[in-house]
């Protein structure tokens, strides 16, 4: 068993709920413990990541979040500086699965969200999973 940490960035609560479902299930369906914190967005998450891997309690993390489009430039920020900080801390050998669900509008974020249609948190979650296990293996 290992110990995983889900940090979410709570914008929209009611997609993140799902996305957490999602992660929760997939992560507890493979016999790993779960625990959750909250950040305030997607920008927060590497470094919070960062900060709990430097901990040393937790084996693997999930990355959980929504990114919707507004009017401005400010979705190309969040969306692609979140991924790129995230996937920086893979490359350092950090077990993290990106479940940040970055899109247009809402109904295709609820599409994504759900765990009974896309289920990007348990695909996010799976993929951690695999990551700490090929970590294990080349140990
Ligand atoms: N617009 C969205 C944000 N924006 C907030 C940033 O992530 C960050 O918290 C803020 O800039 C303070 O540093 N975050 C999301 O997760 N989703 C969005 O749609
Ligand atoms: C992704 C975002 O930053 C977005 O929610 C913010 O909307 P806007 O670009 O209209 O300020």
């Amino acid at each position: 068993m290992a110990k995983f940490l889900i940090v979410e960035a709570r914008f929209y609560s009611h997609l993140n709920d799902m996305l957490i479902e999602g992660a929760r299930a997939a992560l507890q369906a493979a016999g790993h413990e779960v625990e959750v914190v909250t950040v305030p967005g997607a920008l927060e998450v590497p470094g919070a990541i960062a900060l709990a891997a430097e901990s040393g309690q937790y084996d693997g993390f999930v990355a959980i979040g929504v990114v919707i489009r507004g009017e401005t430039y400010h979705f190309e920020i969040v969306a692609g500086e979140s991924a790129r900080a995230i996937m920086a801390l893979t490359m350092d050998g950090i077990a993290i699965g990106n479940g940040i669900i970055t899109t247009e509008n809402e109904d295709q974020a609820i599409a994504r969200a759900d765990p009974k249609r896309k289920n990007k948190g348990g695909e996010a979650a799976q993929a951690a999973i695999r990551l700490l296990e090929l970590r294990e293996k080349f140990a």
